[in-house]
């Protein structure tokens, strides 16, 4: 799959949320995108799924099967859970029995007879990714998946992102939780600036350790910030400031 000099804006005359990006996605692959808040890391998953038309530029070679989750999954709408997942399994013409599948890997059997609408942040999300992974994707596009999940359900997606990659898919997420990261062949690009560069580090440059202390409330914060723009923030605890409590 490939995007050749796409650039995109919202609106006319709106400055470039994505310029001059030129992207491969071969088979097999898994992408992940980071970026700081509100650079267009979703743009970018939108268009690569197909949902959001480039400005300009074309996106050639997108596989037949999509599956996309978004960052926050549309709740608002007169199903249940259940009935939500057999109408997209009718339209995507997959049998039901992936329906079983997906909820009971997610360990979310017990929301099948609950509305849409009454279901809390998280067993949204849920929803919001079975209904991807139900179509047996050969793209897979995940918008922040592991935010908000238990660890079960984290590990089972990492586990399939991995086996989509191994039998050939492409999977492409943003991944503030650094979940990823675990995974072998992970290519990393950032969006900033309206560009999307891969991520990689100058062989000339001299490396730096930085190290800072923090209390563990804003270790956390900063960590999370710091995943975001790429880094991969090694945090330790104190054993002074242990010792002396
Ligand atoms: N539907 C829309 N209409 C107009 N502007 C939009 C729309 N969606 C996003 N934008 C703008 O495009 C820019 C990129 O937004 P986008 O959501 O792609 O960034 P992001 O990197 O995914 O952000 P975050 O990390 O906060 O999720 C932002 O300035 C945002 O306000």
């Amino acid at each position: 799959m490939r995007i050749s000099g796409l650039y995109l804006r919202y609106r006319r005359k709106d400055p470039w949320v994505l310029a001059e990006v030129d992207l491969e996605l071969a088979p097999g692959s898994v992408i992940e995108v980071v970026g700081p808040n509100g650079s267009g890391k979703s743009t970018l998953l939108r268009v690569i799924a197909g949902l959001l038309r480039p400005t300009r530029g074309t996106v050639t070679g997108r596989p037949a099967i999509v599956g996309y989750a978004p960052e926050r999954f549309p709740a608002a709408q007169p199903f249940t859970v259940a009935g939500y997942l057999r109408h997209l399994a009718a339209i995507r013409k997959v049998d039901e029995s992936a329906i079983d599948e997906w909820t009971s890997r997610l360990r979310m059997d017990h929301l099948l007879g609950q509305r849409l609408p009454d279901l809390s942040k998280g067993s949204a999300h849920k929803v919001g990714l079975a209904q991807a992974l139900l179509c047996g994707p050969d793209l897979l596009i995940l918008d922040e998946p592991f935010a908000g999940l238990d660890t079960a359900a984290r590990a089972e997606i990492a586990l399939t992102v991995d086996a989509i990659a191994t039998r050939g898919g492409i999977v492409v997420a943003s991944d503030h939780q650094g979940d990823l990261r675990t995974l072998p062949n992970v290519t990393r690009y950032e969006v900033r600036d309206s560009r999307v560069r891969p991520m990689t580090t100058q062989a000339s440059e001299p490396i730096l350790n930085v190290s800072v202390r923090l209390p563990l409330s804003r270790a956390s914060l900063l960590a999370a910030h710091l995943r975001a723009e790429g880094h991969e923030p090694l945090l330790s605890q104190d054993e002074t400031v242990e010792a002396a409590e």
